[in-house]
């Protein structure tokens, strides 16, 4: 007798393929010609100075802004080829985590990581309570299940935020500057987590920083964005970009010093070295 039992299918890894993208809002390009891969299971890095569009490209990457040309394809699927209701099914494989953390101030913490369960999922009660409890011991939170945002010091709102963007096991995990306004303390503990997150699950991690410890420490491959050309001028990990781009923007960026020709940089007029600016 033929057996009815229908494995569960496992989704396709989600390697997202960026190509000959152009970001902007109307008229105006923020970039153009972009193309990167993020490859399955990577921590990849969207880097660049402010303005160059990276938190733009994020947007077109997690589906709030439609690219003015090119493609996004999650596995081998055109994320922005496909109608509304697909991309919301292709965006369940998501997690984003924002600046803020973006938690409802009105609920607790363990409300705030039920809700997508609640609303996504048919999970019972029980069941969304055993899973948010096991999210927020994740990311050592679980003392924490009954208190309000307010109340959370912001290393804590931002591993509440993670908590929540992990509800739904997300196959790819989108931070946008996740170590903004944590001390430096509190940015590497929020790195550590990001690494036990990839390195537990095999989640794909697509962050936006310029926080070059985070960078250099937890990044294994990325894309540096300009915002003078508007294209990329660099791919790679960010200590690979650090040891040997030898273009001046993204090495005076990853070492912190002054592009040549600029005032006090390399190849400026010795009187105009200057130090501790
Ligand atoms: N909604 C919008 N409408 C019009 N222009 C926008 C909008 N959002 C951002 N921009 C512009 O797009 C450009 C890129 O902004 P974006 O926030 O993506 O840069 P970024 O690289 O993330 O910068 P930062 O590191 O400072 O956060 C900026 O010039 C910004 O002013």
């Amino acid at each position: 007798m033929m057996s009815s039992f229908v494995a569960p299918t496992v989704p396709a890894a989600a390697k997202i393929t960026v190509r000959d993208l152009a970001i902007g809002f109307g008229a105006t390009v923020i970039q153009h010609d972009v193309s990167f891969e993020v490859p399955t299971g990577a921590i990849f890095a969207i880097m660049g100075g402010s303005g160059c569009g990276k938190s733009t490209l994020l947007k077109a990457m997690i589906g709030l802004l439609r690219p003015q040309a090119g493609t996004i394809h999650v596995g081998d699927e055109d994320y922005w080829a496909a109608d509304a209701p697909r991309r919301a099914v292709l965006g369940r494989r998501f997690g984003v985590l924002f600046q803020s953390g973006a938690l409802w101030s009105s609920m607790t913490v363990a409300q705030n990581v039920a809700l997508p369960l609640s609303l996504l999922t048919s999970l019972d009660p029980a069941s969304i309570n055993a899973l948010v409890h096991v999210k927020l011991s994740l990311v050592g939170l679980a003392g924490a299940a009954d208190v309000l945002p307010a109340a959370l010091s912001g290393g804590m709102r931002k591993r509440a935020g993670l908590a929540r963007a992990l509800a739904l096991d997300p196959e790819v995990l989108f931070f946008d500057e996740p170590s903004a306004g944590l001390d430096p303390i509190t940015a590497r503990r929020l790195d550590d987590l990001i690494l036990e997150v990839r390195d537990g699950f095999g989640t794909t991690i697509v962050l936006v920083s310029h926080e070059l410890p985070s960078l250099f420490g937890i990044c294994d491959n990325g894309v540096f964005l300009d915002a003078d050309t508007k294209t990329v001028l660099a791919h790679g990990a960010p200590t690979l970009l650090r040891d040997t781009c030898a273009h001046p923007t993204v090495h005076a960026f990853m070492t912190r010093s002054r592009p040549s020709g600029a005032p006090g940089g390399p190849g400026a007029g010795p009187g105009e070295s200057r130090r501790g600016v």
